[in-house]
């Protein structure tokens, strides 16, 4: 429980993240996922409830978790007039035994900014020293608040393949993060939090798979691109036998761009290129419209804006 001016913003909320695995905590913004994950890090203390890390309460055992813990916060929390390598020469010699710094600094590609000052790096630089300094120490336990917020895609991959290797020799990765995407591609450990609590958690899979289609929900038909102007209605009678015998709604939604109200399956997808091969007509795209992690959490949480 955290409360800031009598207001309950995280309350009841359970979450434990394990080693080896990549822990990712989504939510809408204002859902507590920062005040969690700083109550977590030692830099609040909640107003009720137990946080431990590695057994430890990170408020009075602080000094005790320091060396264990790697920490990225959302502004980046680093000496502004010093330049960036220099940063991140003085975190690792506070560790026993720090990563190599020269190779952790290629790796982000913090090389072409290492003599600039942190207040003059773009917030990208800045977010890429940010990670470099909370991993650079071989910590145990990894909090990593939107790790990728504002990074281009050759950094964010860079990000994603460091936080596997951390996942691979063990350590446990906490993250939050607003990319779906990313958090399907890196989270072993999803947890969905709204109104500072978790309303639901699971792998990406269970989670994928566990949610039904609710009322006005996105429905996760198939469609496909080819040449426009196909006789819609024949194409629909030769996909009943393939799903369960009524004909789908098959539409041309676009010149060439097609959609079929019905949930792919094997065989629908077979009667579809059947139907296509017997008139000489080259499938270019199919999308079997499968859910997303983005779907299930718009699902969960809502559309409407916070
Ligand atoms: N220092 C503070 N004083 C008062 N209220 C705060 C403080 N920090 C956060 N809050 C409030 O607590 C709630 C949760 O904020 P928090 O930063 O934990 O959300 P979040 O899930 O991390 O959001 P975002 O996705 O926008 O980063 C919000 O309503 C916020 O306004």
């Amino acid at each position: 429980m955290k409360r800031y001016d009598g207001r309950a913003v995280v309350d009841g909320l359970d979450l434990h993240a394990s080693p080896g695995r990549v822990t990712a905590v989504l939510g809408p913004n204002g859902a507590g996922k920062t005040t969690t994950v700083e109550c977590c890090e030692g830099l609040r203390a909640p107003d009720g409830g137990t946080v431990r890390v590695l057994g430890l309460d990170p408020v009075a055992d602080a000094r005790a978790l320091r060396p264990r813990v790697g920490v990225m916060l959302q502004d980046g929390g680093l000496p502004t007039g010093v330049p960036a390598l220099d940063v991140l020469r003085h975190v690792a010699a506070m560790y026993a035994r720090p990563r190599d710094v020269d190779a952790l600094a290629d790796r982000l590609g913090l090389r072409p900014f290492a003599r600039t000052t942190v207040r003059r790096l773009s917030g990208g630089q800045r977010q890429r020293l940010a990670l470099a300094t909370a991993v650079v120490g071989r910590p145990d336990v990894v909090f990593l608040d939107e790790p990728s917020a504002g990074l281009d895609p050759q950094a964010r991959r860079a990000v994603w393949d460091l936080v596997a290797e951390l996942r691979a020799d063990g350590v446990a990765v906490l993250l939050t993060t607003h990319l779906m995407d990313e958090a399907e591609t890196l989270a072993d450990d999803v947890a969905v939090v709204d109104h500072g609590r978790v309303i639901a958690r699971g792998t990406v899979p269970e989670l994928l798979a566990g949610a039904a289609v609710p009322d006005g929900g996105h429905h996760p038909g198939a469609t496909f691109r080819a040449a426009p102007g196909l006789p819609v209605a024949d194409l629909a009678l030769a996909l009943a036998p393939a799903t369960g015998g009524a004909a789908p709604a098959v539409r041309e939604t676009a010149p060439g761009d097609y959609a079929v109200d019905h949930p792919a399956s094997p065989a629908l997808l077979a009667a579809l290129a059947t139907w296509c091969a017997g008139r000489d007509v080259l499938l270019t795209r199919v999308d079997v419209g499968r859910r997303t992690l983005e779907d299930v959490f718009l699902d969960l949480t809502g559309r409407t804006l916070r």
